[in-house]
């Protein structure tokens, strides 16, 4: 069994638990009552390249990587510092993430933000938005092609936007077919957990012009902004080196002043 698909195995196992406990009526009753998503498009569409900050405790590549006592004032920092949006890990088992830590950030926060998890069931698409999420990632390589699709039409029916990941050519023609504009190319293998920070310079330039190319995992700083956005990066998507910076602030603020620098490649709309 690859890590992603042990991941899945457990996320299935968390998922019923939380069925039995709220149906899928509720949910969805309660997430059509919740504030209207804000427009992550339009931030993500600005003049220069985003910053994604994730709240990351820990991860199947790494184990632990920073306690997080208090989401919200990590989250606050990396607003502070000039994030575009906030990622929250929710997945529990191997993330040490939770629902209740994204409950915290949509207080604390007013930027757009995204569930990061392993979805697979309309139900948790209704739950993201019963919590607030602006955005919700759908993993190629976790999903069948009608699953996909179906979950993507989900997502943008409850007025969210969905990042759609790949790690390979046949993951992005997949998101392209299933009608995503929003790409993210992981550097990431999540079977094997290798990064190749090169995948998105090989995947990047193959996608449409006008979808919006974010570029995930092994960001350690400023140089690795500066050559995803040469290869058209319209946001980075950051976790690990942000988390285990001491000022977290600090860390993603030297990245937004990276990617609105001059020097900074940018791709015309
Ligand atoms: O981070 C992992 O080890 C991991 C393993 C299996 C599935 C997903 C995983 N991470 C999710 C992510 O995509 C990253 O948290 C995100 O891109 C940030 O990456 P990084 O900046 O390298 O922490």
């Amino acid at each position: 069994m690859t890590v992603l698909e042990s991941i899945l195995e457990g996320v299935r196992e968390d998922l019923a638990a939380r069925e039995a406990r709220l149906p899928f009526d509720v949910v969805k009753e309660r997430a059509a009552r919740t504030a209207p998503p804000l427009d992550v498009l339009s931030v993500l569409r600005g003049p220069n390249v985003g910053v994604i900050a994730e709240v990351k405790r820990r991860s199947p590549s790494k184990g632990a990587l920073a306690e997080i006592p208090e989401p919200a004032e990590l989250a606050s920092a990396y607003e502070a510092g000039g994030a575009s949006v906030i990622s929250v890990l929710t997945e529990q088992r191997r993330f040490g993430g939770s629902l209740a830590d994204f409950d915290a950030v949509r207080r604390a926060v007013k930027i757009p933000l995204l569930r990061k998890d392993f979805i697979v069931s309309p139900y948790q698409v209704h739950e993201a938005r019963m919590h607030g999420a602006d955005v919700v990632l759908l993993i190629v390589a976790a999903l069948e092609q009608n699953a996909l699709v179906s979950l993507l039409d989900r997502v943008e029916s409850l007025g969210m936007t969905a990042l759609v990941e790949v790690h390979t050519a046949e993951e992005a023609d997949r998101a392209l077919e299933a009608g995503s504009t929003v790409i993210g190319v992981n550097a990431r293998n999540l079977h094997t957990l290798e990064v190749d920070k090169d995948v998105f310079g090989r995947i990047a330039p193959g996608l449409p012009f006008e979808t919006i190319k974010i570029a995930e995992s092994g960001v350690t700083g400023p140089g690795d902004l500066m050559s995803y956005a040469g290869a058209g990066a319209d946001a980075v998507l950051v976790g690990e080196s942000l988390v285990t910076s001491g000022d977290p602030k600090a860390a993603v603020n030297k990245l937004v002043t990276a990617g609105s620098h001059p020097a900074c490649p940018r791709p015309s709309r």
